[in-house]
């Protein structure tokens, strides 16, 4: 291979940041997102109570990478040697990561994302009601918000489900809703809103079990489909489960590939989907391609050990509920962990920028 071996990273969320900028010294690296800034994903929702929070949790690509080709685009399919853009390029690689996670809902430029975090703001603070639909992560986490930055808004949460957070066990997803409660926020469990009679004009909403809630805006929290469709198409499709994930060994390559790995939400791993796991599958897949590019053989590659259920849902600025192994807590301790910087800074130093 004459020069730098050609690491191409198709997605720039945070595990495939992360992952671009520990190959910078190493490896000729081309990172491809439609964005041009890394998102801090879970600080999204204290973003809608406080936009300019959100000026440390969007950072532009070129900020934190020095070498890396950064490419403004969606992959949208994978030869054996290339990837081939949405705006018609074809990227040649040795080796390929895959870290697409969920479909981008969000514009593709940094200064578009802050004026939509100004809105939405806006949206909250001229309400008096406020209706927020599904009770995952978003749902909870953005009622928390809501509730302690603005506690003379009503805020009510439906969710279709019967009990919130479901990928968390029963106990920590009962002490959210209590807190929740405390907060004044109506819960109502298993019943859904049609999502496509919602419009920005009316401030009724009928229930799937006709109960009428009246609010002054709502916001949509049902999770993101997986960034996955695009890879039927491509030379990997053999290796997508029946959920879309892409089927990973422990060294994390994608099952049949010797120079394709996936890291992050897009893959099977038997884990609950967390941003910080997705950091240790980018400092794993690091070191294995550092190793395959030293030339060592396969069998030498590290393994993969899927991490133990543990997720911290933040109440609002000083509050979480986490679940850990072997307990789960709730209040000020926990909140202590996550609430008060959501981890921004945490992660800015991780990329190398202060915090
Ligand atoms: C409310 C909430 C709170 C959370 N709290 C935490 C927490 O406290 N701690 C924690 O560790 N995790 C948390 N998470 C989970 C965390 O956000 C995800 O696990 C993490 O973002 C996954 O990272 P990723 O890099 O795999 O994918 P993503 O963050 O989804 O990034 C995917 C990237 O791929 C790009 N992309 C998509 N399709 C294409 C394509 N075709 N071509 C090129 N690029 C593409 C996108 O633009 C994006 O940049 C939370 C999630 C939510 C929703």
């Amino acid at each position: 291979m004459a020069g730098k071996p050609r690491v191409v990273v198709v997605g720039g969320g945070i595990g495939g940041a992360l992952l671009a900028k520990t190959m910078e010294p190493d490896a000729d690296v081309v990172l491809l997102d439609p964005k041009d800034y890394l998102e801090i994903s879970w600080a999204e929702l204290r973003s809608m109570v406080e936009p300019s929070f959100a000026e440390r949790s969007l950072i532009y690509h070129k900020s934190y990478l020095t070498a890396a080709t950064i490419v403004k685009s969606s992959a949208v399919n994978i030869t054996e040697h290339a990837v081939l853009t949405a705006d018609g390029q074809s990227l040649a690689y040795d080796y390929l990561v895959v870290a697409t996670g969920h479909v981008l809902a969000s514009p593709g430029s940094r200064t578009d994302r802050l004026t939509e975090f100004q809105k939405e703001n806006g949206k909250i603070k001229s309400a008096k009601s406020v209706l927020i639909i599904g009770g995952g992560p978003t749902g909870v986490e953005l009622a928390g918000e809501i509730a302690v930055d603005y506690p003379d808004k009503k805020v009510t949460l439906v969710h279709r489900g019967s009990r919130l957070l479901e990928f968390i066990d029963q106990k920590a997803s009962k002490k959210c809703l209590d807190w929740l409660t405390s907060k004044k926020v109506d819960v109502l469990f298993k019943q859904s809103v049609d999502l496509d009679s919602l419009s920005n004009t009316e401030n009724s909403y009928k229930t799937s079990s006709g109960e009428t809630i009246t609010a002054d805006c709502h916001f949509v929290c049902i999770g993101k489909p997986l960034s996955s469709s695009w890879l039927h198409d491509t030379i990997l499709k053999e290796s997508l489960d029946n959920k879309g994930r892409l089927m990973v060994e422990k060294d994390l390559r994608v099952k049949g590939y010797n120079n394709v790995f996936a890291i992050g939400d897009i893959t099977d791993i038997p884990e609950i989907k967390q941003g910080y796991l997705a950091q240790k599958h980018a400092l794993l897949v690091a070191k294995n391609l550092k190793l395959l590019i030293k030339g060592s053989p396969a069998s030498k590659l590290g393994t993969y050990c899927p991490g133990f259920p543990l997720a911290i849902v933040s109440l609002g600025r000083k509050e979480a509920v986490a679940q850990l192994p072997f307990v789960t807590l709730s209040g000020r301790i926990p909140g202590i962990l996550k609430s008060g910087d959501l981890f921004v800074g945490k992660t800015r130093k991780q990329m190398g920028l202060g915090a």
